[in-house]
Parts: C-alpha cells; sequence; structure tokens
C-alpha cells in the first residue's frame, strides 16, 4: 500500500500503492505512518519525498470506507505528525492530489507539482468538509477569499494557478518525483519552522464578517438547502479566529455534524452511481468491458434545429468531422451562421481556437456515403424519420452506424426501415446538446454490442454521462416525466397555482420547478404529442368527458393554456409572463390566475390548501413508482442507471441522490403508504398505484438501492 525506499543515500522516497487513485484507505494510512516512522528514526534519512504509482499522487480518504466504522490511524494526528517532523517532508504532486490527498501535501514541507496535476479539496461535493486539517490549513496558506472559493466549491485548479495561489513551491515539465527528491536535498540544511502550515497565522482580510457574510448569501442562492458548504464557511472562520489547535477541534465538529447526515449519503451514493451508470451490461452477456467500440472519425447530423445545432458543437469540439445536413437552403444558412458562432464563443470560453476546419454543410444526403456514423435530429414525426432512415440506408456505406435522436419514439420501428437494425442505436440528447452532460442511449432488441459500446464511447468521449436504456416510449427520463407532470397539473386543478408548486420544487432543490422548466422547454411540443395520441383536439370525441381521457383521469389545463398561444418563455407567455419574447424572468400572470379560477367553477371543483409536503410526495413519489415500473421492464438496469438520468438530465438535486435513492432515504415502507393513501384517494390516477416492485422490496424488508437488483425477476430485459 506504500512502498518505501531510499534514493541518492539519504532521501527515503515513500510511494503510494494503492491504484486506481492511490486512495487513503486504511492500509494506506497505515502503511505512510509506518514508513515515515522509518525515515524519521533512521540516521542515514535526512529528508523523505512523498508520491503517488501510476503517475497519481493521490485521489483522498477511500470513499468506500466511509458506510463503515473508522479502521486503522485515523488522518488528522498522522498528517500532524508528518508536519511536525524533523526532517523536510516533499511532496511530488503528479496526476492529482485532491481531498485528503491535497491535504496530505499540505502537511509536507514543500509541494513540487507536473505541470499537468490538478489539486483540489472537493469534499463538499461529497457532502463533508476538508476535516484532515484542510480548512484550517489553506486559508493559513493562501488567505481567506480564496481559500473559501475553493473549499466551498470543491474546484480543481491546475499546477499553474496553485502555483499562482502560492499553495506549490515550483511546477515542473519533468519526472516530478526525481525534481522533488533533488529539491528535498536541497531543503535539508534548511529550517522548518517556517514551513509548517498550521504554524503560519491566517492572513485576514479587514472585514471578515462582511466577506463570509456575501459568501454565505452566494452558496445559500447557488445551492438551497444544501449543508457542506455553509459548514465549510464556518470552519474557515475557525482558521481566522482561533489558533490551529482549536480550530482544527472545529473543524472535527463541523464533520461530525455532516458525516452522518442524508444529504452526505446521498451525494457519496451519486459520485459511484455517476461511475457505475457507464458499465452497460446485456442479457446476452455482452457488456461494456467485453465489447469494441468503433473508432468515429467522421458524423454527420441530419437536422440543423436546436437539438442539431447542438450536437454539431459537441462533436466538432472533440475533434470528429462533421457534415450538417438541412432540407432548406434558408434553414442551412441559420444553422451554419448559429453552429459556427456557438463553436466560436465555446473555443473563446476554452482559450482554444474553433474547429470550424471540422465542419461541412450540405443539403445532399448524397454527401454522407463516407461518414462513420449519423445522427438524425429531425422533427418528431415518426414518419418523417422512417423516411429518412430509408433515405441514409440507401446512401450510406454498409458499415455507417445510424442513430436517432428521438426523445421517445420507438427505435425498433426505425432499426425495421433500414438495411443495417444491428447498426441503429438511439442517442437522445437533452437541450441544449452542447450544454447538458446526458445521454440516453437507447438500445433497440436488434442494436449489436458494438454499435452499443460505440454510442457510449462516443458519448462519453464528448463529455456526456451516457446511460444504456431499453426502447419503450419515452425511454427512462421522458417516461417518468409523464407521472410528474400530470401530478403537478392535477394539483393546479385542486388548488395550487404554478408558483406554489414551483417554489416546493425548487426550496427542495430542483434547478426548476416543473412551470418554469416547461416554460423554457416549449409547451407546444407536449401539445403536439398529445394531439397526435388523440388526447387533445378535434379527434377527441365531444361526447367524452371532459377530465377524463382513455378511461383515467386527464387535465386539460395545459391544452388550453397552448390554445391562448402561450408556448412559454420563446412567446413571452406560459405558465408565467416573461417581459418579452425570448425573456427569461418569470413572473405570475394574473391571466393564469384567472383561467383557474374559471376552469375550477366550470367544473365545480372547490379549491384547497395544499401544502408543500402534498406537493413534494406527490410529484416524487409518482416519479419513483414509475422508475420502479422501469426497473420491472428491463427498461433500466439498476436504479442507479434511473438517478443518474434524474440528475443529469432534468435538475434533480444531487443532494437528494436522484428519486430512486430518495425513496430508498425517505423509507420505501414510507413511499408505499403515501402511494397507497393518494391512490385510494384518486382511484382514477393509476401512475400512484404502488408498482408490484416497491410492494415486493417492502415486503423483503426494503434493502438498500444497491441490492434491489437482486430482486428484481426481468422476464424480458428490454437491455
Ligand atoms: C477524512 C476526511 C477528509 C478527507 C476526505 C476526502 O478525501 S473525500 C475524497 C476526496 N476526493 C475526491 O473527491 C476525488 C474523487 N475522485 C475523482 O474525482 C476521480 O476519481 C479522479 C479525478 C481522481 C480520477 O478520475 P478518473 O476519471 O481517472 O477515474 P474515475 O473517477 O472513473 O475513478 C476510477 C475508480 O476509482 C474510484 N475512486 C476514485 N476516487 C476514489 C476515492 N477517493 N475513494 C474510493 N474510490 C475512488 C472510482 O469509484 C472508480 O472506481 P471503479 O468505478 O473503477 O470501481
Amino acid at each position: 500500500m506504500a512502498r518505501y525506499e531510499l534514493v541518492k543515500r539519504s532521501v527515503a522516497l515513500i510511494t503510494l500503492t494503492n491504484p486506481p487513485v492511490n486512495a487513503l484507505s486504511s492500509a494506506v494510512r497505515h502503511a505512510i505512518a509506518k514508513s515515515m516512522d522509518h525515515a524519521l528514526n533512521d540516521p542515514k534519512v535526512t529528508a523523505v519525498v512523498i508520491c503517488g504509482e501510476n503517475g497519481r499522487f493521490c485521489g483522498g480518504a477511500d470513499i468506500r470506507e466511509f458506510a463503515g466504522p473508522l479502521r486503522g490511524p485515523p488522518l488528522v494526528p498522522l498528517l500532524d505528525a508528518i508536519e511536525a517532523g524533523e526532517k523536510p517532508v516533499v511532496a511530488a504532486i503528479e496526476g492529482v492530489a485532491l481531498g485528503g490527498g491535497f491535504e496530505l501535501a499540505l502537511v509536507c514541507h514543500y509541494r513540487i507539482a507536473h505541470f499537468k496535476a490538478r489539486l483540489g479539496l472537493p469534499e463538499v461535493t461529497l457532502g463533508i468538509l476538508p476535516a484532515a486539517g484542510g480548512t484550517q490549513r489553506l486559508p493559513r496558506l493562501i488567505g481567506i477569499p480564496a481559500a473559501l472559493e475553493l473549499i466551498t466549491t470543491g474546484r480543481h485548479i491546475s499546477a499553474q494557478e496553485a502555483l499562482k495561489l502560492g499553495i506549490v513551491d515550483q511546477v515542473t515539465e519533468q519526472n516530478a518525483c526525481e525534481v522533488a527528491v533533488e529539491f528535498a536535498l536541497r531543503a535539508v540544511a534548511k529550517p522548518l519552522s517556517s514551513r509548517r502550515v498550521s504554524m503560519l497565522t491566517t492572513p485576514c482580510p479587514p472585514d471578515l464578517d462582511g466577506l463570509l457574510e456575501a459568501v454565505t448569501m452566494q452558496v445559500k442562492k447557488k445551492a438551497r438547502g444544501v449543508m457542506a458548504p455553509l459548514a465549510c464557511i464556518q470552519a474557515v472562520r475557525a482558521a481566522a479566529t482561533m489558533p490551529y489547535s482549536k480550530g482544527i477541534k472545529r473543524e472535527s465538529e463541523l464533520m461530525a455534524t455532516l458525516f452522518n447526515s442524508g444529504q452526505a449519503r446521498a451525494l457519496q451514493y451519486c459520485f459511484f452511481a455517476q461511475r457505475t451508470a457507464g458499465k452497460w451490461t446485456l442479457p446476452s452477456g455482452a457488456q461494456w468491458n467485453n465489447s469494441k467500440p468503433r473508432e468515429i472519425r467522421s458524423a454527420a447530423i441530419i437536422g440543423l434545429g436546436t437539438m442539431g445545432r447542438g450536437i454539431v458543437v459537441s462533436l466538432a469540439r472533440v475533434g470528429i468531422s462533421v457534415i450538417a445536413v438541412e432540407s432548406e437552403k434558408k434553414l442551412l444558412e441559420t444553422g451554419k451562421q448559429m453552429v459556427i458562432g456557438m463553436l466560436e464563443r465555446d473555443a473563446k470560453r476554452r482559450g482554444v481556437s474553433a474547429s470550424l476546419n471540422l465542419l461541412k454543410f450540405t443539403l445532399s444526403l448524397q454527401d454522407l456515403k463516407d461518414v462513420d456514423l449519423v445522427i438524425e435530429a429531425v422533427f418528431e414525426d415518426m414518419a418523417l424519420k422512417k423516411r429518412v432512415f430509408q433515405e441514409l440506408s440507401k446512401v450510406c456505406r454498409p458499415a455507417t452506424l445510424l442513430c436517432t435522436n428521438t426523445s421517445g419514439l420507438d427505435v425498433d420501428a426505425l432499426a425495421g426501415v433500414t438495411d443495417r437494425p444491428h447498426l441503429v442505436v438511439g442517442m437522445h440528447f437533452f437541450s441544449p446538446a452542447h450544454v447538458m452532460k446526458l445521454l440516453e442511449v437507447v438500445c433497440g432488441p436488434r442494436s449489436s454490442s458494438e454499435t452499443i459500446a460505440t454510442a457510449m464511447i462516443l458519448g462519453k468521449r464528448m463529455g456526456k454521462v451516457s446511460v444504456a436504456v431499453g426502447n419503450c416510449p419515452g425511454f427512462v427520463g421522458n417516461r417518468m416525466l409523464k407521472p410528474y407532470l400530470d401530478q403537478a397539473t392535477f394539483l393546479l386543478e385542486e388548488g395550487a397555482t404554478p408558483e406554489q408548486i414551483d417554489k416546493a420544487l425548487e426550496d427542495f432543490g430542483f434547478a426548476m420547478g416543473v412551470f418554469r422548466m416547461s416554460d423554457l422547454a416549449g409547451l407546444d411540443v407536449g401539445w403536439r404529442v398529445r394531439k397526435e395520441s388523440g388526447l387533445t383536439g378535434p379527434d377527441v370525441d365531444p361526447k367524452n368527458p371532459p377530465r377524463r381521457r382513455q378511461g383515467r383521469r386527464y387535465c386539460p389545463i395545459p391544452d388550453m393554456v397552448c390554445e391562448q398561444g402561450r408556448f412559454g418563455q420563446k412567446t413571452g407567455r406560459g405558465w408565467y409572463m416573461y417581459d418579452k419574447p425570448g425573456g427569461t424572468n418569470a413572473k405570475p400572470d394574473p391571466l393564469i390566475q384567472n383561467l383557474l379560477e374559471m376552469y375550477r367553477s366550470r367544473y365545480g371543483i372547490q379549491p384547497r390548501n395544499i401544502s408543500d409536503q402534498e406537493i413534494i410526495e406527490r410529484c416524487l413519489f409518482a416519479l419513483a413508482n414509475e422508475g420502479f415500473r422501469i426497473l420491472e421492464d428491463g427498461i433500466a438496469a439498476r436504479p442507479e442507471d434511473i438517478d443518474v438520468i434524474y440528475l443529469f438530465g432534468y435538475g434533480f438535486p444531487r443532494h437528494g441522490g436522484g428519486p430512486m435513492f430518495y425513496a430508498s432515504m425517505v423509507g420505501l415502507e414510507r413511499v408505499l403508504e403515501r402511494l397507497e393513501h393518494y391512490h385510494q384517494a384518486h382511484p382514477d390516477v393509476p401512475h400512484l398505484e404502488p408498482s408490484p416492485l416497491l410492494k415486493k422490496l417492502v415486503a423483503c424488508g426494503s434493502p438498500p438501492v444497491q441490492k434491489w437488483r437482486e430482486h428484481i425477476k426481468t422476464m424480458h430485459s428490454h437491455l
């Protein structure tokens, strides 16, 4: 777990050996303690260098160990002892020094970083704080404002920025370990007292309280309801106002309040869920680590609407040449100008040159004959998509992968009109596609494992979090959205307002409430889908009761809003009013209030006071309930995949873990009881009827999320 060698006759080189990130597991901590003891007591040793194997210094505490009791030497006394030692210790930072790894570097008397190294204290993103002295040492080293920013955001910084801030002493393009050994030899004769960061006085800004207050406001606004950043601020205050010996106790007390909190559990779950999601597997045995992806050098996008443009940008900025196709000259020209503008702005922000030479714009599908992969992003119309896929089958070489960006149509039906159903897969991007991190890779029953592997890896290359899902209407994300949206509109009927519902969801932590989100996405999209599926519009039988469709409760209010030309932000009116079309400042609209009052009186609905608790329970439990059905149907392979989709595609707060983890945190028994209660009150809403899997899990004693798979007997997995 740590290798000990004597180099240059007098330097003890301690190499952490815990792949893949040299996390500070109990065994590693034990090995460091033993090695340091050896080094400090061996008279031949005059200096020490600490580095990590495989070019990675240290990824921090072993997060997997957080779930169990503390074993092995605790980190704080171990680190304090390194700093207090009488021989100079140099950290040779290659790869990453994160969390406890950064704190380990901070107790070394000198720090040498490779120019590609990244440093940071990301504990806050895991719901905790840097409790191995990080909140006490970093402010002493770089001052309160800079330390606050790094600790409350968890941002990683480059070696160059670390040098500017005074965190590292030298940045090198050579082997950091070799440079550190030479550095250590030169440091032997120098006094160490000024190098012990815990002994330094924290440089304090004149208006400390004002600064802390301003940062607290910022943090509360940005991360509503999240505890860890606020605790970080309190710990940094201690660094400014207390000696190290007291500050470290304060840090430890604050850590204790966070460590076992639901938020910390949720955020740590998210960390692992995100990494698990890429590990897809099919019933055939094909999976992420035994299926070879194709290399994609060139791609084509059909359709330069909002989605198509975002996809072109996502591909071009990772070096893939793209041919963009439109059906009309004017649309092509508009799309081209927008794509170029987006790429130029993106490149400027990243300080690189825009890869415009990779782009080609055309009106002819014939130009696609040699590309490796095509992503169709035309209008959400099955007949049109089928025509495109038939045409692609004729034009593209037989090995070209054909992908669709449909948000919910049958991927297998599209595969069926091609000459290569095994090379067809869904790549469902989220709008705006060059910003949103989620990619649902929709596996049709005939998609080959090579095709799935290629789409998954291509997503990763574009910086997306790719999740493999099965083929059913709406796949995972949009299928679950339906019961969630339904509950929100039913609550409107019963007496709530859009702003009340949005506030409850935003207080819960959603980036946007459901109505603000719908206004942003455009209300006409759902209206068109409802018309096509016969739920509204001229095809509805006039004898059909107005608030029932297809045997279940139906809320026509969204249709009424659209009938008034209120399509959301783009028209300046939707569930809210905006200053102008395209405006983003949502204000409650008295016309919507009138519409709701008239609607309720027309149908004799007595409005009632609805609590925030009911809003959260009905919206979120209906959402999770559909998630259980999706697991039963084999559309998602595991609850982590569903949660990752909601975290990255739908703004579910990370500190809630995602809908499935949230259900487990509330307690499955409670979720079942509340769903039964609401279903009894609303028997004409099938989405509120508890799913068989939820009942089964409760009957099995509500196992933790990670164990649900053992209870899912899927007859026909769609994955
Ligand atoms: C005492 C209190 C004070 C201290 C608190 C802390 O230090 S809190 C910690 C503060 N530190 C952090 O928050 C840093 C967290 N880590 C990272 O940000 C990234 O992993 C990375 C940038 C280090 C490498 O990125 P990359 O894209 O090259 O690789 P990748 O991300 O795919 O990971 C590869 C594998 O390693 C696993 N694993 C990784 N780290 C840890 C860990 N600390 N522990 C355990 N496991 C860890 C990861 O799950 C995955 O496992 P799998 O799926 O193969 O079984």
